[in-house]
This record gives C-alpha cells, structure tokens and sequence, in this order.
C-alpha cells in the first residue's frame, strides 16, 4: 500500500515519522521546500512524548508522482480547496482520503472525489511544528488515540485501508456517525482552543481561570444546542458523552459542571492549540471552520449563538493586529453570562 501524508506540518511530521519508522510506504507532502530538505536530508526529528529520529521521504506537491492508496490529509481546512487538484490527480482510483484536520472538511472533499474515496478521523493528540524537518509530540500518552468514520451511504470496508494504516502508530477505533464525531471535537475546538488562543496559552488555562472556564461553558452550551438543532448525535470522544456531562439549567447544577470541567478536558490542558500557533506566526487560522462554522449553522437554525460570535470578532481582532493576547478579554462576555 502507497501511502501520502498530504500537508506535513505538525500532526503530519509526527504521523508520517511514526509511520515510516513502523515499515509503511509513505511520503510526507510539504510546500515549505526547506522543511521538505531538512525531511530528505536528516530525518524526521520528533521531540516530546516520542524522542525519534526517522529517515523519511518527503515531496514538494509539485514532485508528487504516481498514486496513492491512502492520503492523510493534515493541511489546514483552509488549504483543502487549493489542495483539491492535487488529491484528485494523485488518488487511485479506489483509494481514500482520510482527513484528519478539525472542523467538518469531508463535504467540500466528497463533492470533488466522490464519497466513498473519502473518511474523517479526529485527533485529540496536540502537536507542534518547532522548526525545519522537526516537531514536538505533546503528552499525555492517553491522548494516541484516532476515530476514524466513513461518509453516510458509503460501504464502511473501504475505511479497513486508514484503520490499518493508522494502527501502526496508535490505536483508530471507527465510529457509524462520522458527523456526530466531527461535532465532538468541534466542541473541544469552539471551547477550549479557541479561548486559549485568545488569551494565549495552553488549553488549560481556559480551565484554570475561573472567569474563562465559565465562559468555555456557555460556548459548549452553544454548540451543543446549535448541533442538536441541525440533528446531530454527539459521539463520545476521550472517553465522554459531552453533551450528558455538561448539561445543567440551574446555576447550582452549573457550579456542578464547572467543578467537573478540569477533569473531563484533562487530556487537552497540556495541548497548545493549532490556532494559537497561527495567530502568533500571523498565518490565517481556521477560526471560520470552527467556531465561525458554529455560528453559521446556529444562523442558518434559528439559533442564537452570541457567545460564539463574540469569540469569532475577538480571534479576528487578534489576527488583524487590532488586539492583543489577553485574559482580560473575558470582559467581553461579561453581558452574556446570566448573574
Ligand atoms: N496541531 C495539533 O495539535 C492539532 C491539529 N489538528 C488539526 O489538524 C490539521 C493540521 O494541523 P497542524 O498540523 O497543526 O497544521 P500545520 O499548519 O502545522 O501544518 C499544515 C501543513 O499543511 C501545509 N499546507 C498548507 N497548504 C498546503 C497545500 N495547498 N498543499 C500542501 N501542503 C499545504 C502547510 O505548509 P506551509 O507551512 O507551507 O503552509 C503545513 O506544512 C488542522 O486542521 C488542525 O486543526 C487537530 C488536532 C491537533
Ligand atoms: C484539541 C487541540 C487543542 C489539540 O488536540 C486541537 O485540536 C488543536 O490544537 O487544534
């Protein structure tokens, strides 16, 4: 099996390392042509919760040739609709593309390569690109773990190629509702990561600050309701039914809920969140996939997402140079909280 990590940046760098060195067939596809040097030249160097050096083989997507059975797609959301000739030049014909990035990707790649060539996983392991042909695995060790679903209507065999693929590094348990899945970490994503990268810092933070972790409430609060007003049936993910764990309509039943939160996020507090490191390398960041996709469904349904649209303005004001990395900023949800 020919195998394309398609966007080599963080989790890439890890997956296509840990992949070589596990005996795959796999190329790391960069458009940074040093970091695709540094790959060729000296290896993959991993850092962290894995401490590896693995000879890899790494591409610009220009030197891309032949065809791929399994293609990991790991570029930011943002980057799919450029990405798309190249997948659909590139991909077997009964091959598959697995994204693996945050938000709801699958439906712009169904439309271009047709449903049953294309599965979603989510990642809940944090990563972090440290420097030419380097990245840094973050721990908890609990975090390796994939979940991997195939498109409604499509035969869920053809996700046997990603599964076993995906094992070589760390166990990938398939899910039936790819969707309910995807709105499960697009909790964690609306919550946490993008609090963190408003105040700047680890997903913890949100967690520790009291002021903030209330906010992430009322911004799960939000999504849930939005997902559940589109139909969708949250999957568990990290070992919990978030809606069920979170529910309260009392402000004794919120105390409750926010005193459980820490634990129930554990895994992401190490984790330095991916839009973090945009804003701070003034890249685009993937604000309109997540929390901004929150908003646009809650419009689309009729429901009202203020504490999500609030965040959304604040990641854009960050990212316009407008303001700064802030805890403070927790003053501008103050008039949503109820007293
Ligand atoms: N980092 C993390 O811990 C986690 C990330 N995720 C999700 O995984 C996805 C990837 O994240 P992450 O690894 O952090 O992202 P990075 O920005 O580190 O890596 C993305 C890579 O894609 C490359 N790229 C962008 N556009 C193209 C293109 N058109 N063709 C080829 N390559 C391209 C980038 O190259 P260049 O540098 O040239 O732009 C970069 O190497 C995102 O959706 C993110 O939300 C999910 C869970 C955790
Ligand atoms: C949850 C988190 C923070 C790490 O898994 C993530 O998804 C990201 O960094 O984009």
């Amino acid at each position: 099996m020919r195998a394309a990590v398609y966007g080599a940046g963080a989790l890439g760098t890890v997956l296509g390392a840990a992949l070589t060195r596990s005996g795959a067939d796999v190329e790391l596809v960069s458009r940074d042509q040093e970091h695709v040097d540094a790959l060729n030249r000296s290896g993959a160097r991993i850092t962290g919760l894995r401490e590896w050096t693995v000879p890899v083989k790494a591409c610009t997507p220009q030197q891309m040739s032949g065809r791929y059975d399994v293609i990991l797609l790991l570029t930011k959301q943002m980057a799919n609709t450029a990405a798309l000739p190249r997948l659909a030049e590139h991909l077997a014909p009964d091959g598959i593309v697995c994204a693996l990035q945050n938000g709801i990707p699958e439906p712009e790649l169904a439309a271009a390569l047709g449903a049953d060539r294309v599965a979603g996983g989510v990642v809940t392991w944090n990563a972090v690109r440290i420097g030419a042909g380097q990245a840094r695995l973050s721990p908890p060790e609990s975090s390796l773990h994939f979940k991997i679903g195939s498109l409604p209507g499509t035969d869920p065999r053809r996700l046997d190629p990603v599964k076993a693929l995906l094992e070589r590094f760390c166990p990938a348990e398939p899910v039936e509702d790819l969707l309910g899945l995807r709105w499960s970490k697009l909790l964690i994503n609306a919550a946490l990561s993008c609090p963190a990268s408003i105040l700047g810092g680890k997903c913890g933070a949100v967690l520790e600050d009291a002021r903030w972790r209330r906010i992430a409430l009322y911004l799960l609060r939000e999504c849930i309701a939005v997902g559940h007003a589109a139909g969708v049936k949250f999957e568990p993910v990290q070992g919990y039914d978030y809606p069920a764990e979170l529910a309260f309509s009392t402000l004794r039943e919120e105390q409750q809920v926010l005193a459980k939160m820490p634990e129930l996020f554990a895994r992401n507090a190490p984790a330095v969140p991916s839009m973090l490191l945009d804003l701070q390398k003034k890249r685009p960041c993937e604000i309109g996939a997540l929390n901004g996709f929150v908003c646009r469904t809650g419009l689309e349904r009729g429901v009202p997402t203020p504490f999500n649209d609030t965040a959304v303005r604040l990641v854009r004001e960050i990212a316009a140079g407008e303001k700064t990395f802030s805890p403070e900023h927790a003053v501008e949800f103050a008039a949503l909280l109820p007293e």
